[in-house]
């Protein structure tokens, strides 16, 4: 295999939707702004407006029919009638007729309070009825600022939640990446009342009460309907334990000079989402006019049981999707007729069996070496009676992909435990573990559940492979450290089968890679995009239930099509 690849995608200059920082991260980015020149007043109302423009478009739009005030979902206000049915409405009393969408504005005592403040101008020029909530006696410059000059246009302001009359929509302008601390009351209590009530909240930054890093709920937090991340992705966004707070998420670009990010980040930044444009520009995609079968990659995939024969033929699906020239797939001999009616185009290699129908030795063509192939994906439906093949395969010298059994094989003994016999191997090694298999691979590192970027990180320094975390936002590691996060995915792909997809899918991008000369680390990141986005568009037109892994695969090659998808 050739070791002088281009320089491989993570050795690129960086786009913005790509930064994942921490907040003192993005503290010291804006610190160099402000140091530039910007005042922080100018930023915050170009951010804030860039927010109210979004707000207005996405839940006040004018022009949709659905709403009784001839907007969007809350439309813009028909005419200037005082309000209807007299006084205010309280929070429980039954809703009463206004002729305006009431718009909720969340103000805490920083600049995220600010920001909320400038929306709330905004939105009140424009005609709608705006409250303010904003418990907060001590409040930064800026944002008390903002606040006297609200309460100057008589947009009420009001100290407790109970006299917040009832709104249709709510700002959530209390806490962003200055969130230092546990949330007391009476602001966790007023959290908890407004995510009782069926109204949308549209956070600014961060949903208030999240940890900025790890996502983490610090006492309670406000449950977003819409997540508006300002600047640069927040790396607690990106958590598994935050998901069910950050509802949809959208990068607010306040063009930030990448001079600065970079500054602060460095040309590569360790930890980057992975996105859209990042994986088209790593796919062997377009292929060249004129190619061949194998020119396009050679892959082995080494699978299936007689107990497990499904999860070979789903394997084989997948690696089909992924367009690789040659596939062979190494199965027990009472497979190979299945996987040759489903697979016709593959090279199907029957190999003897254990009394149990596993594969007990690998029986390639004649003259076929293990190393002759572009890459090697192994371990769906093996069985751990076939421990044999796997160490044969850590013994070869080509990429390799290890999951389900593979990984389960290879735990015996945990990698911590002296496991990997032979040591890190020098080529190209992936392990994508779920968590259960994560923890038996890695019993010793910090629970996954609750950091699982360091813990995948610290498993990929012990094991010198990539390590690919799977889960509601999938984690990848290499042994230098390096860091991507797919951000996006959906519950329907937690199945039986999605696993051996993305198996086959990755080890089909990897063997063309090898073949095409592209930087086949840079598969393991864009196969595990891929799949999510197959999924997720397929849950789009099937259903969150619909979404079996034979339906997945049929997908994988839809969704590449599908380029007006949004560009994470
Ligand atoms: N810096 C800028 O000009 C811009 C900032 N952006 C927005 O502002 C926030 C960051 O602002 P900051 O004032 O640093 O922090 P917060 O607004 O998040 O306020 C936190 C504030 O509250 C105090 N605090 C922290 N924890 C608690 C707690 N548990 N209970 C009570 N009070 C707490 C703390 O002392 C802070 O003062 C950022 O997210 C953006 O929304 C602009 O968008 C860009 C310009
Ligand atoms: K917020």
């Amino acid at each position: 295999m050739n070791n002088q690849h281009p320089t491989p995608n993570n050795q690129r200059r960086i786009e913005i939707s790509q930064v994942v920082v921490t907040a003192q991260q993005m503290r010291e980015v804006e610190a160099r702004i402000f140091a530039a020149g910007i005042p922080v007043a100018a930023l915050m109302e170009k951010v804030a407006g860039l927010i109210a423009r979004r707000i207005l478009d996405m839940y006040l739009n004018p022009g949709q029919e659905d709403n009784r005030w001839g907007g969007g979902e809350l439309g813009t206000p028909t005419t200037d009638r005082e309000w209807g049915l007299g006084a205010m409405g309280r929070w429980g009393d039954q809703p009463r007729f206004y002729s305006r969408p009431r718009v909720g504005i969340l103000v805490g005592p920083g600049h995220n309070g600010g920001d909320a403040l400038v929306v709330a101008r905004e939105l009140y020029f424009r005609g709608y009825a705006v409250f303010i909530y904003s418990p907060f006696a001590k409040l930064k410059e800026l944002t008390s600022q903002h606040l006297q000059y609200a309460q100057s246009l008589g947009i009420p302001c009001y100290q407790s939640i109970e006299d917040l009359p009832e709104c249709d929509l709510l700002v959530d302008g209390l806490f962003g990446f200055g969130l230092e601390r546990e949330l007391q009351d009476p602001i966790a209590s007023a959290i908890n009342q407004l995510n009782h009530k069926s109204v949308p909240i549209i956070s600014i930054d961060m949903p208030s009460g999240l940890h900025t890093d790890t996502g983490k709920v610090l006492g309670t937090a406000i449950r977003a309907s819409h997540t508006f991340c300002l600047g640069l992705w927040k790396l607690g966004l990106l958590q598994d334990q935050a998901l069910e707070y950050v509802g949809k998420a959208e990068l607010i670009d306040f063009d930030i000079p990448l001079a600065d990010v970079e500054a602060v980040l460095g040309e590569t930044p360790r930890i980057k989402r992975v996105t859209k444009n990042s994986v088209f520009s790593t796919l062997p995609l377009p292929r060249p006019a004129v190619t061949h079968k194998y020119k396009e990659g050679h892959l082995l995939l080494i699978c299936g049981s007689r107990r497990y024969a499904g999860g070979a033929i789903l394997t084989g699906l997948g690696a089909r999707a992924s367009g690789v020239g040659m596939l062979s797939i190494a199965v027990p001999e009472s497979l190979k007729p299945i996987l040759v009616s489903h697979l016709p185009e593959a090279l199907i290699v029957g190999c003897p069996e254990t009394q149990t129908g596993a594969i007990a030795q690998l029986q390639l063509p004649e003259n076929t070496d293990l190393n002759s192939f572009d890459a090697i994906a192994c371990g769906p439906g093996l069985t751990k009676d076939a421990s044999p093949i796997v160490q044969q395969v850590l013994e070869s010298t080509i990429p390799l992909v290890l999951d389900a059994d593979g990984l389960n094989i290879l735990a015996n003994p945990p990698l911590s435990k002296g496991g990997m016999k032979g040591g890190i191997r020098q080529a190209l090694t992936v392990l994508t573990p779920h968590t259960g298999e994560f923890q038996r691979l890695f019993p010793d590192l910090p629970d996954a559940k609750h950091n699982r970027i360091e813990a995948v990180r610290e498993a990929a320094a012990q094991s010198g492979a990539v390590v690919l975390l799977k889960g509601a936002r999938t984690v990848i590691a290499n042994s230098e450290g390096a860091v991507w996060i797919v951000p996006e995915s959906t519950p329907a792909l937690a199945r039986g089968g999605s696993g051996d997809v993305l198996t086959g899918l990755m080890g089909g991008l990897i063997a063309q890679a090898v073949t095409h000369q592209i930087a086949a680390e840079d598969m393991v990141a864009a196969a595990a995009w891929w799949h999510a986005q197959a999924g997720i568009l397929a849950a789009q037109e099937r259903t969150e239930l619909g979404v079996d892994a034979f339906t997945l695969t049929q997908y994988l090659n839809l969704v590449l099509n599908h380029t007006d998808f949004d560009s994470l």
